[in-house]
């Protein structure tokens, strides 16, 4: 199984986002935060900035919504073209209809569920998925610790994906270090979101190496 690693910019110079993206060239992906401070108490960036980020890089952009209002938005950003867009189910009304939306319009369709939210409710929309987003930490910061708790569901997700004979990829996000990544790739992960590990290391393209080698030697499904 192929593991994955998609660097948050949200501890990368938000100044220089050109200039930060060229620093992690072997990344799977791109991950953007876009926080509007209503669902979560942060405010980042938005369409022009997602649109702009597109001008700078080929790699994938997987844009993680942490916004109100998801079924109107998350449409608005499969219309650039970004490569996967993910919204949080907590902030979706029509879970199943934005997931066919953001298909529709040509993006990977991914679901966000926060470290409360279980997994189980959501066994028979994963079809119309191509990936879940496990929060590993409460989203709208990057910086916090790891929550372990997370982990058994990420073996329930992993094993109810399986079920469903599809390749849905589940990703982890917050906390993820050289300490934790094997413990997410152990349980069932396969897409790995790292900020800080990533962009307050000395070479932040050596630490996507290690994180994903790391995750291969720990992947045990
Ligand atoms: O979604 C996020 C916060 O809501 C960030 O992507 C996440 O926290 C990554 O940062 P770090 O690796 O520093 O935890």
């Amino acid at each position: 199984m192929a593991m994955r690693i998609t660097p948050s910019i949200l501890n990368a110079d938000l100044a220089d986002l050109a200039g930060e993206i060229t620093r992690i060239p072997s990344a799977d992906g791109l991950h953007v935060d876009v926080m509007d401070n209503h669902f979560v108490p942060n405010l980042t960036l938005g369409l022009p900035v997602v649109e702009a980020i597109q001008r700078h890089t080929e790699l994938p952009i997987d844009v993680h919504l942490m916004i109100d209002d998801a079924d109107a938005w998350a449409p608005r950003y499969a219309d650039l073209g970004v490569h996967t867009v993910t919204f949080h189910v907590e902030a979706a009304r029509a879970p199943i209809r934005t997931a066919r939306e953001i298909r529709r319009l040509g993006s990977r369709a991914s679901m966000a569920l926060k470290p409360a939210t279980p997994i189980e409710p959501y066994a028979d929309m994963l079809t119309e998925l191509d990936m879940v987003l496990l929060m590993t930490v409460e989203p709208g910061f990057g910086g916090q610790k790891f929550l372990d708790l997370v982990l058994p569901k990420i073996r329930r997700t992993r094993e109810l994906v399986k079920a469903t004979g599809q390749e849905i990829w589940i990703q982890v996000d917050g906390g993820v270090s050289l300490e934790t990544v094997e413990r997410c790739a152990d349980a069932g992960a396969d897409v790995f979101v790292a900020g800080t590990a990533v962009y307050r290391a000395d070479d932040p393209d050596e630490m996507v190496v290690a994180l994903r080698d790391r995750a291969i030697a720990a992947c045990g499904h």
